[in-house]
């Protein structure tokens, strides 16, 4: 049978287009259809502009550590309206750097909702069909709001880079990667931030430990957390919004937003009725090869629900491509993959978490928290944290945590040493960079607590 392509992309974020360039470049047919902007969430609504206003809510910390250190500098005001005018010209650079990349490479770009018709046809908003050999569902995943009165008085992450100015007091409801760093980004910017958070401690999943730290410091910055605390009522009073907890607590906010998870967009774009099976949360299920119950389609990225990370949707739409177009079979390797959360202290994290690796085996457990020195000179009171977990039968590095200033940056090397197996001894036997945070990495001298 003659197809219109070879493949047929649907969603034109981190993973759709890596697959559809690779593919094109190969020399094969390649269409790709994007109904909002390319690029996607990480480089429109996620990862990218999230990390443009990390950036600037730090500088005022920086100015007054300058301050400590003989400038007379002074912060002065902040200009919301003129950061958010940067931010969006740097976006619309990069979206377009997105566009003209997988054009160049040869992808034709419809830039159109898409469904699916049969197993071999996508249907455009416009009505036409496409015919492809295979098609590849890369269309991510959108936040979700609870189902409750007053909900929609709330905002979601998309709305924070399109406010008109910057909300005086807010509240965040919910305490993952999103919540955290918003909390930050926002007080950086003097923004009042108070959180709900429905457990405990913040940043499920995390080491409880690293957990506990980050919680610590983010209150320390003048973030209020209500841990075990939901929101029970939310109505529009005196100009903002009036939100009820069920710790009791009861205020009135300037904006209110939702950092209460994401959804895998698979609602009305015809995947169950040609037969692709989606698990209860609505991400479509596939085999070790990206594949779903229907043949010629495959899923990767945020819409299967693995690992939502940007890097992981790129690396799977490496492998279907591998797989599919290269006669490589080629399984996506989730061992080891290290993340960071930019959070206001930073985090970052590869590996098992303390209490995963008590679960699977004897663990020795290294950790240090001090004063770095470029603060501790200025009189700030912040801890780094960094902390290692270590097998106590084979000596092998089995997870990794740092909590401070440059952590991400750090990670990525720690985690090429897990990757490669790496032992305690491997570590100690690395001289240190000094004077350096990252030397206590290669200084842990004596355990700190041993699980049997
Ligand atoms: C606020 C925020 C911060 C984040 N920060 C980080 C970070 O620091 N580091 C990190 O690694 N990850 C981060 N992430 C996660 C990261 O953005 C995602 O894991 C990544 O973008 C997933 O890529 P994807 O290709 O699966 O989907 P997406 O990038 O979401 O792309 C899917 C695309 O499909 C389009 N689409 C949907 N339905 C259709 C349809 N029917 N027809 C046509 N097009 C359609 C959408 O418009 C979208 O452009 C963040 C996410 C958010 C929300
Ligand atoms: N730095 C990064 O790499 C980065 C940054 C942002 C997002 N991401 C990716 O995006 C994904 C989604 O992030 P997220 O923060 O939206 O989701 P999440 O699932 O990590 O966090 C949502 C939180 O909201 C809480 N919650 C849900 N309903 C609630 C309610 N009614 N009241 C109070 N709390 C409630 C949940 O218990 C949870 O702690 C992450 O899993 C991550 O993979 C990554």
């Amino acid at each position: 049978m003659e197809f219109d392509y070879d493949l047929f992309v649907i969603g034109g974020g981190s993973g759709g287009v890596r697959a559809a360039r690779l593919t094109a470049l190969d020399g094969h047919k390649v269409a790709l259809a994007e109904e909002s902007r390319m690029g996607g969430t990480c480089v429109i609504r996620g990862c990218v502009p999230k990390k443009l206003m990390v950036f600037a809510s730090e500088y005022s910390e920086q100015i007054q550590l300058a301050q400590q250190y003989g400038w007379s500098a002074s912060a002065g005001e902040f200009d919301w309206t003129r950061f958010k005018t940067n931010l969006h010209t740097e976006l619309d650079r990069l979206e377009n750097a997105y566009q003209t990349n997988a054009q160049k490479a040869g992808v034709e770009i419809f830039k159109q909702r898409a469904k699916i018709a049969d197993p071999h046809t996508v249907e455009l908003a416009d009505g036409t069909r496409k015919t492809a050999k295979h098609i590849l569902v890369a269309v991510g995943g959108r936040p979700v709001v609870p189902d409750m009165p007053g909900a929609d008085l709330g905002l979601v992450s998309d709305d924070l880079f399109h406010l008109n100015a910057l909300p005086k007091k807010m509240l965040i409801v919910g305490a993952g990667y999103i919540g955290c760093e918003f909390a930050g980004v926002f007080n950086g910017l003097s923004t009042e931030v108070s959180m709900f958070v429905r457990k405990a401690q913040i940043l499920r999943g995390f080491d409880d430990e690293a957990r506990g730290h980050i919680a610590d410091c983010m209150q320390a910055r003048g973030i209020t957390i209500h841990t075990g605390c939901a929101p029970i009522a939310i109505e529009r009073r005196d100009g903002g919004v009036w939100v009820k907890g069920s710790n009791g607590h009861e205020e009135v906010f300037d904006a209110l937003l939702w950092a209460t998870g994401r959804r895998p967009n698979t609602d009305g774009i015809g995947l169950e009725e040609v037969g692709v099976k989606l698990n209860r949360r609505g991400a479509i299920e596939v085999d070790d090869y990206f594949q779903t119950a229907v043949p010629s389609i495959y899923a990767i990225g945020d819409v299967i629900s693995r690992v939502e990370l940007t890097p992981v949707a790129i690396r799977e739409g490496v492998a279907f491509h591998k797989t599919v177009f290269q006669g490589e079979k080629t399984k996506m390797d989730y061992d080891f993959i290290p993340s960071a959360t930019f959070t206001q202290p930073e985090m970052g994290t590869v590996g098992l978490t303390e209490e995963q690796a008590e679960a699977q085996e004897p663990t020795l457990v290294y950790a240090t928290a001090f004063r770095p020195m470029q603060t501790a000179f200025a009189g700030g009171e912040e801890r780094v944290l960094f902390k290692m977990l270590v097998s106590k039968e084979t000596n092998k590095v089995l997870g990794a945590h740092i909590v401070g200033p440059g952590a991400a940056e750090m990670i990525q090397f720690v985690a090429v040493a897990l990757k490669m197996g790496a032992t305690k001894a491997d570590f100690d036997r690395t001289c240190a960079v000094h004077p350096a945070m990252a030397e206590e990495m290669v200084t842990l001298k004596e355990p700190v607590r041993v699980l049997a």
